[in-house]
């Protein structure tokens, strides 16, 4: 028998008994269903939880429960008693902290070391955040003079838009859905969540964490499953959703973006990237490989925002490529609870595909693998699981595939450039615009590259360094929107504008 759902054996990966049954949430209380699918270890392979998938019907459900929410005792309340409701879950789920360290290895096979000090860390932070951003945040209000001389008052008020649909994929589960729930909530809507079908267990561990921090039944709704013809599709397309948030792969978001367009309704879009990384001879170079470490390996490159394409001023190339691939081979294969694990699976059998297969293809496009390039054998339960070799990668032009086409793993690829108009054309030729980092000693530069870089993120001298106030999305093909900050308000309200003749 198990030991409860989110038991300490997950921190190795490891079923404890029967896999536990993940339900959906609605209105306030966990449903079954008819169906159910399994979800899998990518540490090991073996079934940790059936997972209760939604049908239209259940979908309905959460939607008509988000609706007449809105009319309930959250939609009563202002700004500031939404705020101390958003202040209780983030200390729910810090008091829960071991709880969802667990729930979120189970499902990824991260390492706890990530897991505790950022993905729980910065769930709890997104509801600080969203509920001071939010009870802080002033409208406009402008004085109008008529024709005739007289006077008008124009102010802006801020209204919730009412059912939020909320679809996540899988890399930091519990950080993306968080990221998206905690505004939205802040600013009084209701939500129905459709967490990635590999990664069901922290969405399901928030939706006790929300009955017991005291948010009223029905402004949290969990409905689990796939996405076409399956939870996610009877989401997009329901007629009583009016906003859809949604963070993704570019090709999802545009499935989702037809959908919406034929409900005319308002969508957030964090997609894909291929995030270019430029490293100048002048950099201080120990920072530059160790940042490129962070940001081409952390969480097995399982993140939109890694860097899958350096480029290196030449003077410093041949060294730099020398310690990145020595640094590559060295990070540690351990179990997700050994607290120096540097490699961590990838989701699934299905991805470690995609990532192989594009290791193939690097080869078959001329690639010269400095790192990795394979599959690690461990001899023991973790070759059942998802895990590849961090790999480092150079001698391919700017046009090949593997330059060009998101990954998704703990792989970049490292070429020269000469100077800096190069350096940022080099990084400006791709189809998407989410992030780069920029390795350099010169203030200047630094300032041209924020100008120059067609991302919606550029970082100088580190990576992924987050502040929930500042504007967070993607260029191209890597998004539609910006949230963060009052951005997030922007989506999650509607504004009116009272026009007042005095
Ligand atoms: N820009 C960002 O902020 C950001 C952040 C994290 C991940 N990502 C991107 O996410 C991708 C990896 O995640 P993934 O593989 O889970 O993405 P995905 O697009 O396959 O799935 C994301 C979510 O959408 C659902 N879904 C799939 N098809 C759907 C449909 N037709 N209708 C409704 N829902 C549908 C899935 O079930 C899942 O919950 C990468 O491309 C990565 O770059 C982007
Ligand atoms: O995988 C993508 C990471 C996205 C990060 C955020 O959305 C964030 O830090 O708010």
């Amino acid at each position: 028998m198990s030991r409860g759902l989110w038991h300490p054996g997950l921190l190795a990966g490891r079923p404890d008994g029967e896999p536990g049954l993940l339900r959906n949430f609605v209105g306030g209380a966990f449903t079954g269903s008819a169906k159910t699918f399994t979800k899998s270890s990518p540490v090991t392979g073996e079934a940790l939880f059936e997972v209760a998938e939604a049908d239209a019907g259940t979908v309905d459900a959460a939607v008509d429960a988000a609706r007449a929410a809105l009319r309930g005792p959250w939609g009563r309340m202002g700004e500031q008693q939404r705020a101390a409701v958003l202040r209780r879950v983030a200390d729910e789920l810090e008091r829960r902290f071991e709880d969802v360290v667990a729930a979120e290895i189970g499902d990824t096979g991260k390492s706890v070391t990530q897991a505790r000090t950022l993905d729980v860390p910065r769930g709890a932070a997104n509801f600080r955040a969203f509920a001071d951003i939010a009870a802080s945040t002033p409208t406009e209000s402008f004085t109008t003079v008529t024709a005739d001389g007289g006077r008008a008052l124009n102010y802006a008020v801020r209204k919730p838009v009412g059912v939020v649909a909320v679809i996540v994929p899988w890399n930091l589960p519990l950080l993306l859905l968080t990221w998206k729930v905690a505004p939205a909530l802040a600013c009084g809507n209701t939500v129905v969540v459709k967490p990635s079908e590999e990664t069901p267990s922290s969405a399901t561990l928030l939706a006790e964490v929300m009955a017991a921090a005291g948010v009223p039944d029905g402004v949290f709704n969990l409905v689990h499953g796939f996405g076409p013809d399956s939870a996610g599709e009877f989401l997009t397309r329901h007629p009583g959703v009016d906003a859809i948030t949604f963070t993704g792969e570019s090709a999802t978001g545009s499935a989702i973006g037809k959908v919406a367009a034929d409900g005319v309704k308002a969508v957030s879009f964090e997609l894909g990237g291929k995030n270019a990384g430029l490293v100048f001879a002048d950099a201080d170079l120990d920072a530059a490989v160790e940042g490129s470490v962070r940001s081409s390996f952390t969480n097995g490159g399982q993140v939109c925002l890694c860097t899958e394409r350096l480029y290196v001023q030449r003077p410093v190339f041949e060294e730099f490529a020398q310690r990145l691939a020595e640094r590559a081979g060295g990070l540690a294969f351990g179990w997700p609870s050994d607290e120096a694990t540097g490699n961590i699976p990838l989701i699934s059998r299905q991805h470690r595909e995609k990532v192989l297969g594009h290791y193939r293809l690097a080869r078959e496009e001329g690639a010269t693998v400095l790192a990795g390039g394979g599959v690690p054998v461990f001899g023991d339960a973790r070759d059942g699981g998802w895990y590849v070799q961090p790999t480092v990668l150079t001698g391919l032009g700017p046009q090949t595939r593997t330059n060009r086409e998101e990954i998704f793993g703990p792989v970049c690829h490292i070429a020269p450039f000469d100077d800096e108009d190069e350096a940022f054309a080099l990084a400006n030729d791709s189809e998407y615009g989410l992030a780069a980092t920029v390795w350099t000693r010169d203030v200047g530069r630094a300032h041209r590259a924020g100008a120059a870089l067609d991302a919606g993120l550029v970082w100088v001298n580190t990576w992924f360094l987050r502040d929930l106030r500042t504007p967070f999305g993607g260029m191209k093909a890597s998004g539609v929107g910006r949230e963060g900050g009052v951005h997030s308000l922007d989506f999650y309200t509607e504004l009116t504008n009272v026009c007042v003749q005095l």
